[in-house]
């Protein structure tokens, strides 16, 4: 059904804008850390507007633009902006970005988001670096996918770069965390029993995001790495009225703290 979309012309557009060696890597940044751009030597810059075959729709904080350039001598593409199951899309939209990066010949994906603390380590300000998920957002973006689409999840983060990441961050100030993150389809935010409930599943974390993403990585085979950025406490273990402005406004304070674990990255990933 859906797979008939035409990524020809957004392919074409970013040949021309940034040239057709392959990608090294992708990232998709999300709520609040679109700034993380500035640290791009940005060769090229595309609306989601100007691309036939992305879904139509913007959520404030995300400004809907593909950024192409180079960061730390590796050539990438940052998503500034992503698509939501509760902008009303599905699970296959909401991956776009990745097919997007995979038909580029990008074998590497980096996809960041903001979520809900659940784990009393996830305080707001830190980030986690993703070890798993679980998919509670009522779709999977491969339903009506064609080829193998009985893919194993296993081995779907590639956490064995947290060891040495965490390392490195530590001595640059920043604690990294590790865990089980949780999707739901939202917009509204999560009761405190279901938060409870989260807890005792195993998960660390809470997002509307990521996981469609990661799943359509998984798909392709791409090496993918997860980092959530911690923006609330999520619902009933804070006292403060969840609003989307703060969980923006927090973002942004992640930014610096991304630039560092980028950096670290693309040494660790290439090394
Ligand atoms: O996933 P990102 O876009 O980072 O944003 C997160 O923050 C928003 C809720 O405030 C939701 O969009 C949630 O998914
Ligand atoms: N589901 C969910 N997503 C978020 N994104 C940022 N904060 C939250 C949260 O508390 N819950």
């Amino acid at each position: 059904m859906h797979h008939e979309e035409n990524l020809a012309s957004a392919v074409a557009a970013v040949h021309s804008g940034f040239g057709d060696e392959p990608l090294d890597l992708a990232i998709i940044l999300g709520s609040g850390l679109g700034a993380a751009a500035e640290h791009v030597a940005v060769t090229g810059l595309w609306d989601y507007r100007d691309f036939d075959c992305f879904p139509r729709g913007a959520v404030a904080g995300h400004a809907g633009r593909l950024v192409a350039g180079t960061l730390h001598g590796r050539r990438v593409l940052l998503f500034q902006g992503r698509f939501h199951l509760y902008q009303g899309f599905s699970a296959w939209q909401s991956a776009m970005p990745v097919r997007l990066a995979h038909a580029l010949g990008c074998r590497r994906l980096l996809l960041t988001n903001a979520v809900g603390g659940i784990h009393s380590d996830l305080q707001p300000g830190r980030f986690m670096f993703v070890q798993d998920h679980i998919n509670l957002s009522g779709d999977n973006p491969l339903r009506g996918m064609p080829g193998d689409i009985f893919i194993d999840l296993c081995h779907l983060y590639r956490g064995d770069l947290y060891p040495d990441l965490h390392q490195q961050a530590l001595a640059r100030g920043m604690t990294l965390y590790q865990g089980v993150l949780a999707a739901v389809a939202g917009p509204s935010y999560e009761t405190p029993a279901e938060v409870r409930a989260l807890g005792r599943l195993g998960a660390d974390a809470v997002s509307m995001s990521l996981v469609a993403e990661a799943i359509m990585a998984g798909y392709f085979g791409m090496e993918l790495v997860g980092l959530s950025f911690v923006t609330n406490r999520a619902a009933g273990l804070a006292t403060r009225t969840l609003r989307h402005d703060d969980v923006l406004a927090v973002g942004q304070t992640g930014v610096r703290q991304l630039a560092v674990l980028l950096e670290l990255l693309c040494r660790l990933w290439w090394r």
